[in-house]
């Protein structure tokens, strides 16, 4: 990743170059979706226009509409509670074909926290133009140039527990992801909130000069805009209380007040004042008749941007498990903390047992190491959340990414557990003295590593369903509760209600509990042992437990079969739970 950064390309997006759009609203109303505990109307027939090569603001106090209105004009609303149209040069907007010429950059930036700006940009890049890891560097580079941001092109982004690059750096990011492409259309929802007027200003004076080079139409949300950034926007929407109050040049705002006999202040500038009066204001809306770009110069743009997937899915998922990998190993509390856990577990539970001389006591050793495995998988269920979220951000493919998401992500997790059974498996497995032969020692492993992915897809399933953190620890720890109640240990098969029988057979812990009982109980010698003696002599042999537990007919390798089919079916699950509420994506 060390390239001269003067070798960057201006340009090297691949979406909409020379591609002009007219955007615009027609008496569009939206009202929150019955159920919602405020129903009202948000939007009340806004009809406005957004034209290439210009720098459009949305201003408005706060509540009034501004970020609703922002995604109307991005095609991100559900079209069920919207009336009046939205056309785009022209032609009823198609959200999905839409998204692939516009950027849209939404108040709260979904960036993973671990990867640097400079690789953030670089992966926005392979994902949205296909590009090698070269090409999709130096776009990266054009960007971080074009944002300002090459001085903090190899910071981590950072999040909330961990350091890393300022809000306005931020900010700049988020759009930098959504400009990689290029897009003919940006729509971006308070770029510059938080930011210091400096700051503000860079940004903005970005924006009006990527609207006036490239031809791009650009439309952003702004609370309170300083003098400086007035100079800069070419047309304003004013809305208030979900109404329209004008639009048009802001020229034409001042000379329309002044000719009402307003005397606008000089410290306050005429937005602040339009915003302030706009009670009592009635101004007529400027509908700009004359200013619209004909249809007939634009329709040829209309065909250059098909639906196209940018990689191959061989290649969409090593750059997502590439991602994926990166954004786990630099997570500390998952990756190191998870090997050190193994590891300090495997030596812990090998010395608390080796001294048992009770065979009994081995039973005891594979119902808690299953505990153990099953309820600290929970742990990931952070980083399945934070995925899920930018996944949906990024997902305007729907199916193909989540599939490609939900392959990488299997996939990653493969050596990574197997690398930590392996810390848990080797000093547990010798230090208690459980059978002496390397094929038991290897089935052991096995069934160790299938038991965490077992849990890990089971976490990845249900950190696909729930809305929360919060609901998903107590949704996981619940069940998994519930597995170990009925996995056999605590009440056998034979003592367990008719009607709560399905229990056990869904237990994630009756398979590898088995499997552990048949691998040292199990076969010629194990079935002989001795598990409990007593003054009679043997009291309980394998073979005895064996029966007790109804598995003198089963077979240790069917268990691994079952374990198998779980990790398949969590996997599958998780993958058509991510599906559907791709659905709910418009772009
Ligand atoms: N899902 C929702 N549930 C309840 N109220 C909502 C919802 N979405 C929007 N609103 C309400 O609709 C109004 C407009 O919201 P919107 O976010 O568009 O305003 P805004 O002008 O962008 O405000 P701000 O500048 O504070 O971000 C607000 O009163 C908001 O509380």
């Amino acid at each position: 990743m060390d390239l001269p950064i003067k070798s960057v390309p201006e340009s090297a997006g691949n979406s909409g170059h020379n591609a002009r759009y007219f955007i615009e609203t027609n008496s569009v109303s939206y009202e929150l979706p019955a159920g919602n505990s405020s129903h009202k109307t948000i939007l009340k027939n806004v009809t406005c226009q957004a034209r290439p090569g210009e720098l459009l603001a949305i201003v408005g106090p706060s509540g009034a509409g501004k970020s609703t209105l922002l995604s109307v004009l991005a095609g991100a609303i559900q079209p069920g509670n919207v009336s009046g149209r939205v056309l785009v040069n022209g032609r009823e907007m198609e959200a999905s074909s839409f998204s692939r010429i516009s950027g849209y950059v939404t108040q709260d930036d979904a960036l993973f926290p671990m990867l640097t700006v400079e690789e953030t940009l670089a992966y926005s890049a392979r994902f949205r133009l296909g590009s090698t890891l070269r090409e999709a560097i130096l776009r990266a580079r054009a960007l971080l140039l074009q944002l300002g941001l090459v001085h903090v092109a190899s910071s981590r982004i950072g999040g909330p527990g961990t350091t890393g690059i300022s809000g306005g750096e931020r900010r700049r990011v988020s759009i930098g992801v959504e400009l990689v492409h290029n897009p003919a259309v940006l729509l971006l929802d308070e770029p510059t909130t938080g930011l210091d007027s400096a700051s503000a200003h860079l940004i903005v004076a970005m924006l009006k000069s990527m609207a006036a080079t490239n031809g791009k139409t650009v439309i952003f949300t702004i609370h309170q805009p300083g003098f400086r950034i007035l100079e800069l926007l070419d047309r304003v929407v004013l809305i208030a209380d979900g109404v329209l109050r004008y639009q048009g040049p802001l020229s034409v705002l001042q000379k329309w007040l002044e000719e009402g006999g307003h005397v606008i202040p000089p410290h306050v500038n005429v937005l602040e004042y339009a915003m302030d009066a706009m009670e009592i204001l009635t101004i007529e809306t400027h509908m700009l008749g004359s200013c619209r770009v004909p249809y007939s110069v634009l329709r040829e743009n209309r065909e250059k941007n098909k639906y196209y997937y940018a990689n191959s899915p061989i290649n969409e998922v090593l750059i997502l498990a590439e991602r994926f990998a990166k954004n786990m190993v630099r997570t500390k509390q998952v990756f190191v903390a998870r090997m050190i856990q193994s590891a300090v577990a495997g030596l812990g539970l090998g010395t608390i047992f080796m001294n048992a001389d009770n065979q009994q006591a081995k039973v005891g050793f594979f119902a808690f190491s299953l505990t153990f495995h099953l309820s600290s998988a929970v742990e990931g269920l952070p980083i399945f959340l934070q995925e899920r979220r930018i996944l949906m951000r990024e997902t305007s493919r729907g199916a193909y990414r989540v599939t490609s998401y939900v392959i990488a992500n299997s996939l990653v997790f493969l050596p990574f557990l197997f690398a930590a059974s392996i810390l848990y498996a080797t000093p547990v497995y010798w230090l208690i003295g459980l059978r002496r032969e390397i094929d038991n020692f290897l089935f052991f492993s096995l069934v160790i590593w299938l038991v965490m992915l077992m849990a890990n897809a089971f976490v990845a399933c249900f950190g696909a369903l729930v809305p929360n953190f919060i609901m998903g620890n107590s949704v996981i720890a619940g069940l998994m509760g519930s597995f170990f109640l009925f996995s056999g240990y605590f009440i056998s098969k034979q003592n367990i209600p008719r009607y709560w029988i399905f229990m056990h057979y869904l237990s994630l812990f009756k398979y590898p509990f088995e499997a552990f009982l048949l691998n040292e109980f199990g076969g010629e010698k194990g079935r002989k042992e001795c598990i409990q003696s007593g003054k009679g002599g043997c009291h309980l042999t394998g073979e005895m437990l064996l029966r007790q537990q109804g598995m003198e007919e089963s077979h240790k390798w069917s268990n691994l079969g079952v374990m198998f089919g779980f990790i398949c079916v969590y996997r599958i699950l998780s993958l058509v739970i991510l599906w559907i509420r791709c659905l709910k994506i418009r772009r």
